[in-house]
């Protein structure tokens, strides 16, 4: 069974004066596969954050369901809803949503602070996980003192220090220069390899040719998916360009 299965969701926003509906998803159906590394990518406008706040479970489908490991997330009564997500959901956001009046080892913490863990045994899970991220080194420091690189590596090991099913990860590389970007996306290919199931939306080309599997939104539906299978980064990027100056053009998919 498919770790995350997205069944026919469709999503009708309608603004609060005036009655105005705008359907910004209208059948999305995919699933993505326990140890899959997705990248989902679409014009501005084609749904990626309305349906990534779906996932995220802060936002609820108008009609369709979503389920996570078999358990329907669209039905989780609201107030187990922040446990959910804090049990079962990692989060990447692009401006890294870091705390900072807390120290970077306070931030990581936060989620098992929440889910009420002792200190002791927060101390043992983050040894290892800082380590591989290179952050060792900067646990006392506060997010502003740090790089915008070294604050995205402390946001994975937040999403990570709770060994989540899945990342979820909103254009993670947005706000990093081209140097820490290649550093969060090798770490990206890293947690993956090592059985992490990711799902990311971007605009970037670079970042998503890093995924094994691209969704592209289009019209509210997923319009066309590429597999990366034995193809290259490189390769992988051409074939991206090409489908996204398709999709742009309105021309034919292959
Ligand atoms: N809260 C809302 N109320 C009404 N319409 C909304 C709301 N949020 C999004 N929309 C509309 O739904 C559609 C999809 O928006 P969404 O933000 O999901 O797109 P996106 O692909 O993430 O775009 P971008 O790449 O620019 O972030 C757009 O037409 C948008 O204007």
């Amino acid at each position: 069974m498919a770790l995350l299965q997205v069944k026919h969701v469709k999503k009708i926003y309608t603004t609060r004066f005036g009655g105005n509906q705008v359907q910004a998803l209208s059948d999305v159906d995919f699933s993505v596969d326990r140890g899959e590394y997705v990248a989902v990518m679409g014009e501005s406008g084609s749904g990626k954050t309305t349906l990534l706040n779906i996932l995220a479970t802060l936002d609820k489908p108008t009609t369709g369901d979503v389920y996570l490991d078999g358990k329907q997330m669209t039905s989780v009564p609201d107030k187990q809803l922040a446990a959910f997500r804090r049990e079962n959901l990692g989060f990447v956001f692009q401006d890294f949503n870091l705390l900072d009046t807390f120290s970077i080892r306070d931030n990581i913490f936060l989620p098992l602070v929440l889910a009420g863990k002792k200190y002791p045994e927060m101390e043992k899970q983050l040894e290892s996980l800082v380590r591989s991220l290179g952050i060792e080194k900067i646990l006392d420091k506060f997010p502003y003192e740090v790089s915008g690189g070294q604050k995205q590596r402390t946001a994975v090991a937040r999403a990570l220090i709770t060994n989540p099913q899945i990342i979820l990860a909103d254009e993670p590389t947005g706000a990093l220069d081209s140097k820490s970007s290649d550093q969060l996306l090798d770490i990206f290919e890293e947690i993956n390899r090592k059985g992490e199931t990711i799902l990311m939306v971007t605009h970037s080309t670079r970042a998503a040719s890093h995924a094994n599997r691209i969704l592209f939104i289009k019209d509210g539906v997923v319009y066309h998916q590429i597999y990366k299978g034995d193809m290259s980064n490189e390769e992988m990027y051409e074939s991206i360009s090409n489908t996204l100056t398709l999709l742009a053009t309105g021309g034919q998919k292959s």
